[in-house]
């Protein structure tokens, strides 16, 4: 055996694989009436022609595919129970513990039962009444924790309350679609997904969602926008390119909804955000509602985003940037040349347990874009069934390789960090880390493509030398997430002195997150502690009762364990990509190149200098940093 066998599991044989995996799809006859449904506004009536299609239709959702005897389907709420909860801000809405107490209306309850989800999961619970207050939202929750859901039912169900027409402006030449709310993400295929679950959850309610992204051809979407939009999902590159063009306008927006909000505004995004959200004559803050969701968020992305924001909540279920306790995490001393025959060993293991095909799929992470193609390759050549997806690609091949990594084609889909957010794919049971990012921030995001929606998964991280700047906090997150810890990596955590590019890693209590606001003394107001789905409001603090807390100054425990743990370094712009010539980890991420012109260490290829922009940036943002590289924009 050619890897080192300093690893966390004696063991070099894998266990089972979890078996609670198989989630039951719906499976409903829509109503095909072609009347106004309860809550469907005026002017929203579907004529047979222009018949909805049926999300929730067997024969055509793809991941119906994965259809299972196991009736496994609901969500494991037990998971959630002890999840701690804090919100900070001032009047805040108590939370819910059923769908029924949230008077989403008739329309939206009818969908939410097709989905069958049963109950509203914590951050559904306490985000949702913010939202439908009316209330800016800063919100962070674990992977796979239902986000999108919460972003998307208060959307929904406003634009429903407000009665709207699908409005239209007038441009130069063209009809301007002029949506009421605009759902940013980072990359084309999570858009994607969104744009399937907001259609899902506004089947037959006569909201029309739409979808805007790079790499495919922009006149469909303009046809599609032409047709009416009142949600528009959208990536940021091509949503200026559709302003530019006099296409779209922001003019009426009430809600703008940032998914992966800390990717969105940071060093790679911010500027074009910017743009969007303060130059292209969207309402300001106070005149539409602004939510932004992720799973992690750094307190210098937290300063950024309040820029957006007027008088908003902060909410964080599980501590910030922490990985799901449904995980089983596993990192092994692998040096760089061993570490193909490792993943054979790991994939051989699998296949003798039996967990292959399309109930057991495995996501590899690897850090260049060259590094997952040859890694398909060899995996190929080896016969295993894989395939590839990275921003190299051309729209259809980065589409086709999802596809059939979904329904199980190809049981192995090696991935650059274009897959690491977001993506809901229900059966990857397993994610490893081929090659380790550098930030840590990532890794969650990465491992969690399992585990997801209270189910368990598996992660497996190779560790190399050079992993060793992410020693800190990987001992960190893994110890906060009850994992077992080799002795190895708490030695390389001791020896090395960073917390992983220079990004410190907001451990410390295991309890809630981390308003910035708090520690800053600027903003915030009240707060309230919450475990879980229980209806208790409980208080975690220092004895204060919710709504008793003043800015910041009663932070308790909690803040101050907060602030002993806090790493050396907050988050540096200019160790996360200009520091690390030769090295390209953030060479993909949905297109863009972050790293320094150099030679790729791993494959010893040159990658390109700043400026390259690729041929299907179409309408993309220059590079405006020197070290940035715009490839591809997304
Ligand atoms: N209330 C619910 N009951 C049952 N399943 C749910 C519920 N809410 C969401 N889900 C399911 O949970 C899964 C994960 O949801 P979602 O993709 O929104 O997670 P997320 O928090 O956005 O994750 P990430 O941080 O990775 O983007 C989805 O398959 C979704 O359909």
């Amino acid at each position: 055996m050619s890897y080192n066998n300093n690893n966390y599991n004696d063991s070099s044989s894998y266990p089972p694989l979890p078996t609670r995996l198989h989630r039951h799809q719906p499976n409903y006859s829509a109503n095909r009436s072609t009347t106004r449904t309860h809550n469907q506004p005026p002017g929203r009536t579907h004529t047979n022609q222009e018949q909805e299609h049926n999300p929730f239709d067997l024969s055509t959702n793809l991941n119906q595919l994965n259809l299972n005897s196991d009736n496994s389907n609901v969500i494991n709420f037990d998971a959630y129970e002890d999840i701690p909860v804090e919100t900070t801000g001032s009047d805040i809405p108590p939370p819910v513990n059923t769908f029924a107490e949230i008077r989403l209306g008739k329309a939206l309850d009818d969908n939410i039962r097709r989905c069958k989800y049963v109950k509203p999961t914590p951050i559904q619970r306490h985000a949702i009444p913010v939202a439908l207050a009316g209330r800016d939202l800063m919100a962070c929750a674990q992977t796979g924790s239902g986000k999108t859901a919460a972003f998307c039912f208060p959307i929904i169900s406003g634009i429903l309350k407000q009665n709207g027409t699908t409005p239209f402006g007038s441009g130069r030449r063209m009809r301007v679609a002029c949506p009421l709310a605009l759902i940013m993400s980072p990359t084309r295929e999570l858009s994607c997904q969104i744009h399937d679950e907001a259609k899902k959850f506004s089947h037959q309610t006569g909201v029309k969602v739409v979808v805007a992204y790079g790499g495919a051809p922009i006149n469909r979407q303009l046809q599609n926008l032409e047709k009416g939009v009142d949600i528009l999902v959208a990536t940021p590159g091509r949503l200026v390119d559709m302003i530019e063009r006099e296409r779209i306008s922001l003019k009426r927006i009430k809600y703008l909804a940032l998914d992966e909000a800390d990717r969105m505004l940071d060093m790679g995004f911010e500027r074009q955000i910017r743009q969007i959200v303060e130059e292209m004559g969207m309402p300001p803050p106070g005149a539409r509602q602004t939510l932004l969701f992720s799973a992690t968020f750094p307190t210098e992305i937290q300063r950024l985003a309040s820029d957006f924001l007027k008088n908003y909540i902060f909410l964080s279920v599980g501590r910030v940037g922490s990985s799901t306790d449904l995980i089983d995490q596993r990192v092994e001393l692998v040096q760089d040349m061993d570490k193909r025959s490792r993943l054979m060993d790991i994939l051989k293991d699998q296949r003798s347990n039996g967990m292959t095909g399309k109930f057991a799929l495995t996501l590899v992470f690897v850090e260049t874009k060259r590094g997952a193609d040859l890694l398909e390759h060899w995996l190929c050549g080896n016969g295993y069934s894989a395939t590839a997806i990275h921003g190299d690609k051309v729209q259809m091949e980065r589409e086709r390789a999802l596809r059939s990594f979904k329904n199980g084609s190809t049981p192995i889909l090696v991935a650059t960090d274009v897959a690491a957010r977001g993506l809901d794919v229900p059966h990857v049971t397993h994610v490893i880390n081929f090659d380790l990012p550098k930030d840590i921030d990532d890794y969650v995001h990465r491992i969690g493509r399992t585990g997801r929606a209270g189910k368990s998964g598996l992660a497996t991280a190779f560790f190399s030398e050079k992993n060793s700047s992410l020693a800190k906090a990987l001992a960190q997150l893994m110890q906060e997430s009850n994992q077992q810890v080799p002795t190895w990596l708490t030695q390389y955590a001791e020896t090395s002195s960073s917390y992983g590019n220079g990004r410190s890693y907001r451990g410390g209590s295991k309890f809630g997150g981390h308003d910035f606001r708090s520690s800053s003394n600027n903003g915030g107001g009240g707060k309230y502690s919450d475990y879980g789905s229980g209806s208790k409001y409980s208080d975690n603090g220092s004895g204060s009762n919710y709504g008793n807390y003043g800015s910041g100054s009663n932070y308790g425990n909690y803040g101050t364990d907060y602030k002993a743990n806090k790493g050396p370094a907050d988050y540096t712009y200019s160790d996360y990509s200009g520091t690390n010539p030769g090295d390209s980890t953030y060479s993909d991420y949905s297109g863009h190149d972050f790293a320094a012109a150099g030679v790729d260490a791993h494959s010893g290829n040159e990658f390109p200098a700043a400026g390259h922009v690729d041929a299907y940036a179409s309408g993309g943002a220059p590079a405006y940093q020197s070290e940035i590289v715009a490839t591809g924009w997304d």
